[in-house]
């Protein structure tokens, strides 16, 4: 079959062309608003100064998306300054006619949050400030119902994880298939999405309750091959290291799921190492960088962020944190990241092939890896290109060489974008028509609501 093209941002009445002309705008304006705040919080006149400017900067940028300007390439200046990968100036040589409103969604989207960065890296006193932080912190405070009643499943399931025996394989499979879907739906919780979101929209995704009805959300489930995948890895590797790589998605919430699904796997000892691959700069609003990781672990000791008033809330979640940092002092869980992981490049350059913006180096690496797991929607996007498959196509068709390079990947994506694949047949057209019931017009927006989500396992 031949490739289809990537969804455009031009494609009429889709998600993408909705994303380009409405939601890029409210980020931009929304930066500019938390940039006015910190700009007050800063003292030295200097700091205000350079501020103003940055802000000034995002104003231009959001006015350039309104008029549906030309994708500018950067300047030598920002690749210097703004450390920027040649792969975008590259990527635009060829598409000299690419507009915000005329392009690939994808390299669009990517494309402003670097435009973003370089404003900041511009500026020596906001060189490394993250215009996201107050947006990723006030969710993770709000999600303190999830967090707690997260952290009191850990505690009560660590305990059964201690108590059986070692070959009750059947209660380890079980608890594998509930730490995995609290990983999947932890990336409900999507500030991109949930841009106004209550503490009730919050609670209300992440309760046990919702998990529960969520199984019938889930259009696509390989989690018992990736079990059977993983046991086999174990058995074959008996007594080395088995290592679970994490190709990380959104702070806050998700990240504390993913490291829930750590938890429990090294606890299992089924698993001895997991390595957490994090962005290099602020991205998609939620995205972690490193400095995510440790502020989470901060805040779960904070009792002023986390007001937990009973004593077993307050156990459980040190309990929690706690088994987190041993594992990083004990070298079980790493955190990395890589300027690969914001280029525009999609997955299928996570090959040999890939000399130039470190897709190989970590393609490479990733072999040593008994299964990877992708969260998220931007990375189920860049899996499969971003491209317009027939939404029945087979998702090792959908994701090319990975699904033959010798990575065993396991995707696990609440559905946010225009792009799905491996559905069964009439699975699309039967929600479709649901979604249009209450959206009309917008049926096939059914696969970005985050209501759906696909768990999809290749094998090397
Ligand atoms: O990777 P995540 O955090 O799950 O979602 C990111 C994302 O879905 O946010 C926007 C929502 O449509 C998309 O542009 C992008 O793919
Ligand atoms: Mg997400
Ligand atoms: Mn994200």
């Amino acid at each position: 079959m031949t490739i289809p093209g990537r969804f455009m941002t031009d494609d009429k009445g889709t998600f993408g062309e909705h994303t380009a002309h409405v939601r890029w705008p409210v980020i931009v304006q929304n930066a500019i608003d938390d940039m006015k705040t910190a700009i007050k919080e800063v003292e030295t006149q200097d700091g205000k100064t350079q501020g103003e400017s940055i802000k000034k900067g995002l104003v231009s940028l959001r006015q350039e998306i309104l008029d549906d300007a030309v994708l500018r390439p950067f300047s030598e200046q920002e690749v210097l300054v703004g450390r920027v990968p040649l792969s975008f100036n590259e990527y635009l040589s060829q598409r000299k006619d690419a507009h915000w409103f005329n392009s690939e969604w994808l390299f669009s989207e990517v494309y402003l949050y670097r435009r973003i960065n370089v404003l900041f890296r511009f500026q020596r006193l906001w060189a490394d400030f993250d215009i996201f932080d107050r947006l990723k912190q006030s969710t993770f405070e709000s999600s303190l119902y999830g967090v707690t009643e997260l952290a009191l499943r850990y505690r009560s399931l660590k305990s059964q994880l201690e108590k059986r025996s070692a070959d009750d394989d059947e209660t380890l499979k079980l608890l594998f298939k509930e730490f995995v879907d609290i990983s999947l739906w932890g990336n409900a919780t999507d500030l991109s999405l949930l841009t106004d979101a209550t503490i009730e929209d919050i609670k209300s995704i992440q309760g046990a309750k919702v998990r529960q009805e969520s199984e019938s959300k889930i259009l696509v489930n390989d989690t018992l091959k990736a079990w059977e995948h993983l046991k086999a890895e174990t058995t074959t590797t008996a007594g080395g290291e088995v290592r679970v790589d994490f190709i990380l998605d959104n702070s806050g919430f998700e990240l504390y799921a993913d490291l829930m699904l750590a938890a429990f796997l090294l606890q299992s000892k089924m698993v001895t190492k997991c390595i957490f691959h994090a962005k290099d700069i602020p991205y998609m609003v939620s995205d972690v960088m490193l400095k995510d990781f440790d502020i989470l672990l901060k805040d779960l000791k904070d009792r002023q962020f986390f007001p937990v008033k009973d004593e077993l809330s307050q156990g459980a979640l040190d309990l929690f944190a706690d088994d987190i940092s041993d594992h990083v002092k004990n070298g079980r869980i790493e955190f990395r990241e890589n300027s690969f992981w914001t280029t525009e490049l999609d997955y299928w350059n996570l090959d040999k092939t890939e000399t130039k913006y470190n897709g190989c180096e970590i393609f490479q690496d990733l072999l040593n890896s008994n299964l990877v797991i992708f969260k998220g929607d931007l990375n189920y996007r860049k899996l499969t290109g971003d491209r317009k498959w027939p939404r029945t196509t087979k998702f090792c068709e959908a994701i090319g060489p990975l699904a033959t390079n010798g990575i065993s990947l396991l995707s696990l994506r609440t559905c946010k974008a225009d792009v799905q694949v491996d559905l069964p047949h009439g699975v699309d057209e039967e929600l479709t028509k649901l979604w249009e019931k209450d959206h009309p017009g917008q049926g096939s927006w059914w696969c970005s609501s985050g209501k759906w989500a696909v768990i999809c396992f290749s094998a090397k």
